[in-house]
């Protein structure tokens, strides 16, 4: 049932291994994302999605594996070669982060990827207000863009939840890439700004972008993502369209796997509430 991308894959994953002691968190996990589209990542807690993320992005070094982007093998590449190739994941606000300011954190994000130009700028510095400048515009331009322009002056501590996150996807986006890795990017947004967020995610698609989210809210999944990627156990066990994984026995036998109380509801979820009676 799975469907195979019709393009050329952006990321390739393959046989990719990584355990925390004696515990495989990701343990031969194979996929494929397609460009310019959203890819949901799926699966009950602890099936190796965040672990996943972090090799994807150079974090972590998997024990065994390949990553290929846009045809280059990028595999034990540290962040900050990965996101200059192109490949950002968004990050959570960190504290030292949320006592910046909104704009100070966009040009922070910015520096990261400019390390080397800042090198540069050292020796010849007529070249550092050139890019600074550069920084700030883009900077600015895109806190209009997500309507944060008028919180570009405070702390990103005093933003809400959902500004928030619009933020981590516009530090990210300072980075120019092809494409962004998004965890749980609708966690603790309420709905007015988790549909602005995701408008943003289809309109930077629609101009070629490509997304990889995390998401634990299924109706999300369903309705914004082409492909659908399940793990459990730290393995990928299918990947299809929303339709093609919603029917799929593996995937239920995987959430109803994942034990406690949240089975039904998990269940449901991933079936969108059309669970027949003789399952
Ligand atoms: N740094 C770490 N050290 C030890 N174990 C870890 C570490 N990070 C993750 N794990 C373990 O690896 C497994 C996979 O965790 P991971 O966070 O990747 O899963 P997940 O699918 O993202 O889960 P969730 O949906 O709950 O966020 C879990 O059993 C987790 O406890």
């Amino acid at each position: 049932m799975d469907s195979k991308p019709d393009s050329q894959p952006i990321l390739e994953v393959g046989d990719v291994h990584l355990s925390f002691g004696g515990l495989k968190a990701v343990d031969g996990a194979t996929l494929e994302v397609e460009p310019g589209k959203i890819t949901a990542l799926i699966g009950p807690n602890g099936a190796g999605k965040t672990t996943l993320f972090n090799i994807i992005t150079g974090f972590y070094r998997p024990h065994r594996g390949r990553i290929i982007f846009d045809g280059e093998d990028i595999t034990g590449k540290r962040p900050h070669a990965i996101a200059k190739r192109g490949l950002v994941r968004t990050f959570q606000l960190t504290r030292a982060l949320s006592k910046m300011t909104v704009l100070e954190n966009m040009m922070i994000a910015a520096q990261d990827q400019t390390g080397e130009k800042m090198f540069a700028a050292w020796v010849v510095p007529w070249a550092i207000r050139r890019q600074e400048k550069e920084n700030r515009r883009r900077a600015l331009e895109l806190l209009e863009l997500f309507n944060l322009i008028d919180k570009k002056d405070e702390y990103a501590a005093r933003l809400s939840g959902g500004q928030k996150k619009l933020l981590e996807l516009a530090r990210a986006l300072m980075m120019r890439p092809k494409m962004i890795l998004l965890d749980e990017p609708m966690a603790g947004v309420n709905p007015t700004l988790g549909a602005r967020l995701l408008e943003h995610v289809q309109e930077l698609r629609n101009e070629g972008m490509t997304f990889v989210l995390v998401e634990h809210d299924m109706d999300v999944v369903m309705r914004v993502s082409e492909q659908v990627i399940v793990m459990a156990d730290g393995k990928v066990i299918t990947q299809g369209t929303a339709d093609e994984v919603r029917r799929n026995q593996q995937v239920i036998d995987a959430y109803l796997g994942s034990g406690g109380g949240a089975v039904d509801e998990a269940i449901d979820e991933v079936l969108g509430g059309e669970r027949s009676s003789d399952g």
